[in-house]
């Protein structure tokens, strides 16, 4: 996944505006102002206004005297762009940072699909935050592109649809919790109701709080608003830097809970998290950074690999091993069986397998598909280096 990747068909808006920004952020001397041209494949978020519309007034909208051939180009024009697939919800290639002779990100190119969960994850200093204020137009990159939502990184109000919780952040301690969620759907320029607000404090576990001084509460309470905030305008994009790293045990289950249901809902989310165990229960796909590069990326099956199957039986004799023996390369260990599966398994392999050893009179006691964890793979990788395989 490192290099540049082909850019996919998001047209930049020329539309700036504030919305989206976040009184968490990084000081505007950071993100940069300068505008973006366009000149690409049309998708679904170009801007309206760029695309001809019968219901819409316009010296280039067709009318009674426009000739049929026109109208019918318009139209074709039209479908094409509602058929085209949304922009992916992050994209960016081939993204550099130096810090004076640092080089903290170097040529890391990824994508999160639309309601795809992907997890960030690599040692400290590899430079996930990073990357990731880069994408969000925080951090000026020394080189590579960023589309959020199909339009770019360093353009405002792409950051409108996205709802961002930092990893070092500190709201006003003067103001409540209900105070600082008002606050940001105002910087955002969208209309929230009361009700829905409180109803997002209720979903961080902070509905009894919300008239309470942000200055009184504990980290985790404050993480918690953290994240209600970076929920709290009905983001399309979610970005959670080290969302759990003050949470208690319950918290972090609610995390887990609480994306989950954002990807249920056609949410995308990037998790940079040191948790491995919660990346690994929440993600689609990871990418693993190690001194600013992309070290490995893939879905968690691709990384993981499926490979072994272990089987506890009896009554088994040399027609039934013979068996187990043609599934894979085969172990064993007293009662329990080891089959090394082919990579690219068929659904059938172990159904089949199952049945014909039944067939053969062997009692099946209990059979568990065995991988080993996204930890062990992270620790390997890391230690050994990336394999072709991985990459
Ligand atoms: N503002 C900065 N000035 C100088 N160096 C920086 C700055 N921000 C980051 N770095 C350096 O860039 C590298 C990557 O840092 P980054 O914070 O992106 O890593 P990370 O993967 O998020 O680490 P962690 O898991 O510890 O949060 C580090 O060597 C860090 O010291």
């Amino acid at each position: 996944m490192t290099g540049p990747t082909a850019r996919p068909g998001g047209t930049p808006s020329p539309d700036v505006s504030s919305r989206g920004r976040s009184s968490a952020d990084v000081s505007s001397s950071d993100v940069p102002s300068r505008a973006v041209s366009s000149s690409d494949v049309p998708s679904r978020d170009i801007p309206s206004s760029d695309v001809p519309s019968r219901d819409t007034p316009s010296s280039d909208v067709p009318s009674r005297d426009t000739p049929a051939a026109e109208v019918s180009a318009l139209d074709s024009a039209q479908r094409l762009v509602a058929d085209l697939s949304p922009s992916p919800a992050v994209w960016c290639s081939g993204l550099r940072k130096r810090y004076r002779r640092r080089t903290a990100v170097d040529d890391v190119s990824l994508t999160v699909g639309r309601g795809e969960v992907v997890g960030l994850l690599g040692p400290n200093g590899a430079g996930k935050t990073s990357v990731i204020k880069m994408l969000l137009g925080l951090v000026r990159p020394d080189a590579g592109e960023v589309l959020l939502l199909g339009r770019p990184g360093r353009d405002p109000s792409s950051r409108a649809r996205v709802g961002y919780l930092p990893e070092l952040f500190r709201y006003q301690p003067w103001l409540s919790a209900a105070e600082v969620l008002a606050l940001h759907v105002r910087l955002t320029g969208l209309t929230v109701p009361a009700e829905e607000r409180q109803e997002c404090l209720a979903t961080v576990g902070l509905a009894d709080r919300a008239t309470d001084r942000v200055g009184g509460f504990s980290k985790g309470m404050q993480q918690r608003l953290g994240l209600a905030v970076a929920l709290v305008a009905r983001p399309e994009l979610v970005i959670l830097d080290e969302p759990t790293s003050a949470l208690d045990p319950v918290g972090r289950a609610d995390v887990r809970d609480l994306v989950l249901a954002l990807k249920a809902r056609g949410v995308a989310v990037l998790l940079n998290s040191h948790l491995i165990g919660e990346v690994e229960r929440v993600c689609d796909r990871v990418v693993i950074l190690d001194k600013g590069r992309v070290v490995a990326s893939g879905t968690l099956a691709e990384l993981l690999g499926q490979r072994e199957l272990r089987l506890r039986l009896d009554g088994v004799d040399a027609q039934a091993e013979a068996r187990l023996a043609a599934a894979g390369p085969l172990t064993r260990t007293g009662d329990t069986f080891t089959v090394t599966l082919p990579g690219e398994q068929d659904g059938g392999i172990v159904p089949e397998l199952v049945a014909d050893l039944v067939r053969l009179g062997v009692r099946v006691h209990a059979v568990e598909p065995g991988r080993i964890s996204l930890e062990e793979r992270l620790l390997d990788i890391l230690r050994t280096g990336p394999t072709e395989e991985h990459r």
